[in-house]
């Protein structure tokens, strides 16, 4: 049986395969997963996170996938790393010691509505589904609606536009209920956002040409993560900040996640570089969380070690 896009009930979309079923044996033994609800989306549909931890009040990294709708490789992917974790953990050395020390939460659907709205009316839909007062156009980037720079050149301020920001910051149910745990939450240190596609994992900022305090070190770590990305079936990325290295962009996660003190903050751009797009092929889901789940583990491990 081959891996596939499935629609599994509840929106819960992603790769489905027989044995890839969550490991119920490991996750009785180390109660490693649990499922917490951090909001309701416009539409009022649960917002997920997944919870991996082996401990209390420990230190966290947030992977959050699925926040633009039709990059429906980003969920896939998740799928594959939520069953990677329980699976090596108590296996992989590096794994169990970032598992021992930190927990990984991990949001698969994080536009849940837009989700929905991909399988039912428009495969290439992006946005929100919240709409707009005085507009026939609905819903809101929610890569544009972040507080940092948000309003700026990089954002639309037109409600029919693909990067739309919003009437005002975190407007989106789906973007305050991050907002929100992140403050509640206050101590992650590494924070994801997992976009497609391009082939590029990108640091802050998106709204200025300003370096981060941390571009450095955010830089030397993001050239480690796409080397060792590359070495598994030579997909080749790009790496930089956002504005520097793929355009202009305000009111984004990541420079918010930055400002709030989450130094290892890094969105992803997933495959390919345009021959499908966001139509990937199902025979790369597999590979592509492969490749993908390296460049984690060493944004993970660096968390850890420093
Ligand atoms: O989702 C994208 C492809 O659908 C491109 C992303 C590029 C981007 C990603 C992260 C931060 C700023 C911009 C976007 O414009 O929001
Ligand atoms: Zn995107």
């Amino acid at each position: 049986q081959i891996p596939y896009y499935v629609m599994i009930e509840n929106v819960q979309v992603g790769l489905y395969h027989k044995n890839m079923k969550m490991n119920e044996t490991f996750n009785h033994i180390y109660n490693l997963v649990s499922k917490i609800e951090i909001g309701k989306s416009y539409e009022g549909r649960s917002l997920d996170v997944l919870k991996f931890s082996t401990g209390a009040n420990r230190p966290g990294i947030w992977i959050d996938t699925g926040i633009h709708s039709r990059e429906w490789i980003t969920p896939a992917s998740a799928i594959w790393s939520a069953k990677k974790i329980v699976t090596d953990y108590g296996r992989d050395p590096v794994l169990t010691d970032i598992l021992n020390n930190y927990d990984i939460f991990l949001e698969i659907i994080a536009n849940p509505d837009g989700f929905v709205y991909t399988h039912s009316n428009d495969r290439m839909w992006r946005k929100t589904r919240k709409p707009n007062p005085g507009s026939s156009c609905v819903g809101v980037d929610p890569n544009r609606n972040w507080e940092i720079g948000f309003g700026g050149p990089g954002a639309s301020s037109n409600p029919c536009s693909q990067t739309y920001h919003g009437p005002s910051v975190h407007s989106e149910p789906e973007v305050k209920a991050i907002v929100d745990f992140v403050k509640s939450h206050g101590k992650l240190k590494a924070f994801v956002s997992i976009h497609s596609y391009s082939q590029m994992l990108l640091y802050p900022y998106g709204y200025t040409r300003t370096s981060a305090k941390d571009q450095v070190e955010l830089h030397e770590l993001a050239r480690k993560a796409v080397s060792e990305l590359q070495s598994l079936h030579n997909t080749a990325y790009t790496y930089g900040s956002v504005i520097t290295t793929i355009y202009q962009a305000d009111g984004i996660t990541v420079d918010w996640t930055y400002e709030q003190g989450i130094k290892y903050s890094y969105t992803f751009e997933l495959r390919d570089t345009g021959r499908y797009g966001f139509l990937l092929p199902a025979d790369q889901i597999i590979p592509t969380a492969e490749e993908t789940w390296l460049a984690l583990m060493a944004i993970m491990e660096h968390t850890k070690n420093n």
